[in-house]
């Protein structure tokens, strides 16, 4: 039987050990024969190494394991280019979050102002990556969790067309896990879907359970109560940024109430909202690195002191079986249906078709086949459009290098009130982004 080999694209990403481990929980689904994490920034990704070689050498001593900052080294003889690279590190994702904010604009990592900085980032260091697996292994596939992803699937679209790459995000996983609790239901994949959006930008439109019975009316019932907070064990254990994102999802979901909404549509419909309740001193950013940061490098570093992995264990939840799933469904044709960021090319048949959405796909070792979602009303319909114009005219400011159609993008927003307060902060975000953007003139 074969065995995979695989590559993981920032190996010092606070995700990589949860990743690590569950592709060892997984090991008799999708078997694998080495991993190897890369990163440009080798003492961060050192911590992280040695202490995935410990558990390795624990839990499956025959799976060869490695980390290197050196490309041809980590991207040779792969399969599999796992990527969640985060370009200008938790330092510039604080920036994206307090600019904006101190102009009294949304400050979020994806959404808005904050967003189109890190697109602008993460554009080269992706395709720097894709470049590479296409060089020293041209035949593996690289499942993309760098965001933005909306900005990043659409460059990679425009950019490398050809290329075997899929942009996805574990938002509605995770919302899918929330619906199985709120249902009582074992897993999410009882659940059939169908949903449609663009990334951290959609709606589920129907969820049945595998017989066809129609589970929306009582979900429904729910978030028009409680939004998405539950009763499971995994909200009560979220940050309380998280608990309130997903209790706000009651009025999101008020203003369509025939659809369930991703959780982040509330950048858009409530900026105000949000710019009200944000703390513009301590945000997100200063949130993980005090938590989620500081928890897996104190880990990493226990284990590496003790000499074993024993006892420790790294989180790894939806985000890390959801990209195995994705791994294992190429590798062994399932075509398993999965929510992906992909070309529309007419799935919605009212929106454009080099529009980069995010819709049920069956995969297999062709990759993603799209489901067709239909048509789709007007509201959703023009929050797409406008949203959609902002990411295409983030990457033309990248490949052209303009001022213009970045401030455009800043404008067109429906986080930014006026074309004003988009000059003010686009101007405070090139200078807080001058070692990573391009000159823009
Ligand atoms: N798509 C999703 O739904 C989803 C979910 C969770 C996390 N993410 C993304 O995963 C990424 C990692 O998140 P994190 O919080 O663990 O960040 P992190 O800062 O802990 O890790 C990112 C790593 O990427 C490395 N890196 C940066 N630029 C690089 C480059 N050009 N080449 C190689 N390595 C590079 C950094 O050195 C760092 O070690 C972020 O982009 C985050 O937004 C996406
Ligand atoms: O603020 P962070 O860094 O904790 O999370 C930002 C990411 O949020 C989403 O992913 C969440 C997911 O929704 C949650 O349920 C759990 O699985 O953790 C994930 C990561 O924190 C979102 O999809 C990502 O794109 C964001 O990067
Ligand atoms: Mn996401």
């Amino acid at each position: 039987m074969k065995k995979f080999r695989i590559a993981i694209a920032g190996g010092g990403s606070t995700f990589t050990p949860g990743i690590v481990s569950m592709l060892l929980v997984n090991y008799d689904r999708l078997p694998i024969s080495e991993i190897k994490l890369y990163d440009n920034y080798e003492e961060r990704q050192s911590s992280i190494g040695k202490a995935c070689k410990i558990m390795l050498r624990e839990r499956h001593p025959e799976v060869e394991f490695s980390y290197t900052t050196d490309p041809e080294q980590a991207f040779s003889n792969v399969d599999f280019v796992m990527a969640h690279i985060r370009v200008g590190l938790y330092a510039m994702r604080e920036q994206d979050e307090k600019i904006p904010l101190s102009h009294g604009v949304v400050g979020q990592e994806t959404c808005g102002p904050g967003g189109i900085a890190y697109g602008m980032r993460s554009i080269a260091g992706v395709i720097e990556i894709l470049d590479y697996m296409e060089e020293y292994s041209p035949d593996a596939w690289m499942l993309n969790y760098s965001n933005p992803a909306a900005i990043v699937a659409e460059a990679t679209r425009r950019l490398r067309p050809h290329s075997n790459i899929i942009n996805i995000c574990d938002m509605p996983v995770s919302i899918e896990n929330t619906f199985a609790g709120i249902l009582g239901l074992e897993s999410r994949k009882e659940l059939v879907v169908r949903y449609f959006g663009l990334n951290h930008f959609g709606w589920w439109t129907s969820i049945t359970d595998k017989s066809g019975k129609d589970l929306m009316p009582q979900l429904k019932e729910w978030v028009s109560e409680h939004g998405y907070e539950s009763n499971t064990e995994d909200f009560q254990h979220r940050a309380p940024s998280w608990k309130e994102t997903f209790r706000k999802v009651k009025d999101v979901y008020s203003v369509v109430p025939d659809m369930l909404p991703n959780t982040y549509l509330k950048y858009y419909l409530y900026p105000d909202y949000v710019v009200e309740h944000s703390d513009k001193d301590y945000t997100r950013a200063n949130e993980v690195m005090n938590s989620r940061e500081k928890e897996v490098f104190t880990t990493a570093e226990k284990i590496v002191a003790s000499d074993t992995a024993e006892g420790y264990e790294f989180h790894s939840g939806a985000h890390a079986s959801f990209i195995i799933d994705l791994a294992s469904a190429i590798a062994y044709n399932t075509k398993e249906r999965m929510l992906l960021i992909v070309p529309n090319n007419g799935a919605i048949i009212n929106f454009p078709a080099n529009a980069m959405v995010e819709i049920p796909c069956l995969v297999g070792s062709d990759g993603p086949e799209p489901l067709v979602m239909g048509e789709i009303p007007t509201f959703q319909k023009g929050m797409m459009e406008e949203q959609v114009a902002v990411e295409k005219l983030v990457v033309d400011a990248w490949v052209e290098g303009s001022y213009q159609k970045l401030w455009q993008a800043f404008t067109l927003s429906a986080t930014v009130p006026s074309a004003g307060v988009a000059k003010e902060v686009l101007d405070d975000l090139i200078e807080a982004n001058k070692d990573f953007w391009p000159v823009l003139r």
